[in-house]
């Protein structure tokens, strides 16, 4: 756990970054900070590991005060990931990942099979261990930059606008990674980022900072997008808040229904209404218009998914039938936009 008592730091030239944050991270969850540029968030973060010290104050990790312990004790500790990774260039990425456990006394076999471990751990390929970073995609260097810091199995990790120098196809991903590794690492994680997609996507719980280093709000991303504290957290949340809150409503209570199908070798006669192309093997691959027309689908969505699935299945089906499958991709049902919506309604209680 990491607490955060009435801290504040000002710079030596009158700046004020971080303006009386009281704040408690819990143990094992990721944690956001997020903000417009300036107000403080990194400030926040390298109070943590003391490559900050507050003006006034007191950071704790595990209860005790970081003031109370000495820097390179109190890293050991503390993973640190930063944009673009900061690998050093000069070093392969087996002896990168390395660094730190040879650092703390493990022998240069010991260090490296526990690196070769953590790339396998991060999703890369053995081979790239032999590479220099510069020889890496943006994507991978951030990887190799993970599991760097969790090179000596930190409980802590701080992570610095990890995934910001890379573009939004490969940052999902990485945020995917960072969701999985968590599942299986149980990590306390503080992660700072000024897009709030992000924020909301990987936080289990998101503080809002405004300039000034003051805090807006601190709450679970569903509550800060269907209940922002005031118009500063309404504006920096989005205008599309109520669309993507769908994303933390289930849709288990939206009742599918039988659709009409067709087999791929039945041909595509005209017929009554849209039919749903289904094969032997149950995974529905297109609809028949009612002209006969074979007409690619929409997007599917899994059952229990986020409501948001549901209705975008719907909105993106020709047929106006978005269709729900089971985790293997077969066919359980289709739902109208309507049904989601009536779902949605009832979710306002
Ligand atoms: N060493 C310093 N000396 C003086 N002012 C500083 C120093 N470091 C940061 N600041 C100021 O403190 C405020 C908070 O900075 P900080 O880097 O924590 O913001 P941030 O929210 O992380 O911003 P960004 O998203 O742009 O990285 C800013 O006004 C910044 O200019």
């Amino acid at each position: 756990m990491i607490e955060f008592r009435d801290v504040t730091k000002r710079f030596g030239d009158g700046t004020t970054a971080v303006d009386g944050l009281d704040l408690v991270v819990e143990a094992g969850t990721i944690t956001v900070f997020v903000g417009p540029s300036g107000c403080g968030k990194t400030t926040s973060l390298r109070m943590v590991n003391r490559m900050l010290d507050p003006t006034s104050g007191t950071v704790l990790v595990d209860g005790r005060d970081v003031m109370a312990v000495d820097p390179p004790t109190l890293r050991r500790g503390i993973g640190y990931v930063i944009q673009q990774a900061g690998l050093f260039p000069h070093r392969t990425v087996l002896d990168n990942v390395a660094t730190v456990p040879l650092l703390t006394g493990w022998t240069r076999r010991r260090a490296r099979s526990r690196a070769a471990e953590l790339l396998e751990l991060v999703g890369l390929p053995a081979e790239l261990g032999r590479r220099y970073p510069v020889q890496l995609s943006g994507g991978q260097q951030q990887r190799v930059g993970v599991a760097r810091a969790l090179a000596a199995d930190p409980p802590v990790l701080l992570m610095d606008e990890p995934f910001s120098a890379v573009d939004p196809v490969v940052r999902e991903g990485l945020q995917d990674e960072l969701l999985r590794l968590q599942a299986e690492l149980d990590k306390t994680i503080v992660f700072v980022t000024h897009d709030i997609d992000e924020a909301v996507r990987i936080g289990e719980k998101v503080a809002v900072l405004r300039v000034g280093g003051v805090l807006a709000q601190y709450a679970p991303p569903a509550e800060l997008l269907a209940r922002p504290a005031d118009d500063f957290v309404a504006g920096f949340v989005g205008k599309d808040r109520g669309y993507r809150s769908l994303s933390f409503l289930d849709a288990s209570g939206v009742e599918v229904a039988d659709a009409p199908t067709v087999a791929p070798a039945d041909g595509h006669a005209p017929g009554d209404g849209w039919r749903l192309v289904v094969g032997a093997d149950r995974r529905p691959s297109g609809w028949v218009a009612p002209d006969g027309a074979l007409v690619p689908g929409g997007s599917l969505y899994e059952v229990g998914a986020p409501v948001r699935g549901a209705l975008d299945s719907a909105l993106s089906s020709p047929s106006g039938l978005g269709v729900a499958v089971d985790a293997e991709g077969r066919l359980a049902g289709v739902v109208t936009a309507r049904q989601v919506l009536d779902v949605i309604e009832r979710g306002r209680g």
